[in-house]
């Protein structure tokens, strides 16, 4: 089994901003503010204008050649290919992968904080919206903030178990649990491959790395 770690940096081609890069989301909004609960108790209309301007970008970007090329690896590899992505896009789907793990949540999934129903999100989320369920006005985007427990850990960590081969592309490796997988992996023996601009916080926790744009360094793997 070949498991798939992607981040910011594999929609960074497609329009979609990264977090810590120069001009990144990080460095125009605070992150305790738009990506905590907290921060979402204190000024909920702050945080959905943040999610509905990410919203309305990833409905106008398309998939490059780095999420293309990842769809073909799981339709014409002959082993089982699963993306853990931290990424709350849907550029791999729409690319054609089906084996897909969001572990931070989905921009286009809604959920209602008091009683836990989930349905598609509309394009835009505020304030004034109710919980189709429970009719509480208690509306959020269905992603994981800050200091909230990923989603799917355990078929994370049984597909580390199994992996073979472990493969970090477009991360920053600075956010756990996501940054750990790398170690877990290789403690349960996969090899390990870093794709990537630049080396990252994790780097030297790779067995090897390839460095350049997503959309050129993951085909020619791939291929
Ligand atoms: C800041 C950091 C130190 N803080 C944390 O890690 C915290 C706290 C913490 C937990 N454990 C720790 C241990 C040590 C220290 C701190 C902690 N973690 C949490 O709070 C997590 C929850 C964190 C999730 C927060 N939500 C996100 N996103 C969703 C929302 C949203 O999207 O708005 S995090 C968000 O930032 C993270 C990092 O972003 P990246 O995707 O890596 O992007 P970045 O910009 O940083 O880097 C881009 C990279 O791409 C490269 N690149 C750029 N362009 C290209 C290109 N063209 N081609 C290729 N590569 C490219 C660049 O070179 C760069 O390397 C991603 O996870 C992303 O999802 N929850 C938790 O721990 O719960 C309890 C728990 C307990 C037990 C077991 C499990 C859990």
């Amino acid at each position: 089994m070949i498991v798939i770690l992607t981040g910011a940096g594999v929609s960074a081609e497609s329009g979609l901003g990264t977090f810590r890069d120069k001009g990144g989301l990080w460095s125009r909004y605070d992150l305790s503010e738009v990506a905590t609960p907290d921060g979402f108790a204190a000024d909920p209309a702050l945080v959905h204008d943040f999610y509905n301007a990410r919203r309305a970008n990833a409905a106008e970007a398309e998939p490059n050649a780095a999420h293309r090329a990842l769809a073909r690896l799981e339709a014409e590899a002959d082993e089982d290919v699963l993306i853990v992505t931290q990424n709350i896009d849907d550029l791999h789907e729409r690319a054609g992968s089906r084996s897909v793990i969001h572990m931070h949540g989905e921009l286009f999934r809604t959920l209602c904080a008091a009683c836990g129903a989930r349905w598609d999100a509309a394009p835009a989320l505020s304030t004034a919206d109710a919980c189709p369920q429970c009719r509480a006005a208690a509306v959020r985007p269905d992603v994981v903030w800050f200091g909230e427990m990923p989603y799917h850990m355990e078929r994370i960590v049984e597909a580390l178990e199994r992996a073979r081969l472990f493969v970090s592309i477009g991360t920053s490796g600075s956010v756990y649990p996501a940054a750990g997988f790398v170690a877990e992996a290789k403690a349960f023996g996969a090899a390990t491959l870093e794709l990537n601009l630049e080396p990252s916080d994790g780097a030297t926790g790779f067995d090897a790395g390839r460095y350049g744009p997503a959309s050129e360094v993951v085909p020619a793997w791939v291929n």
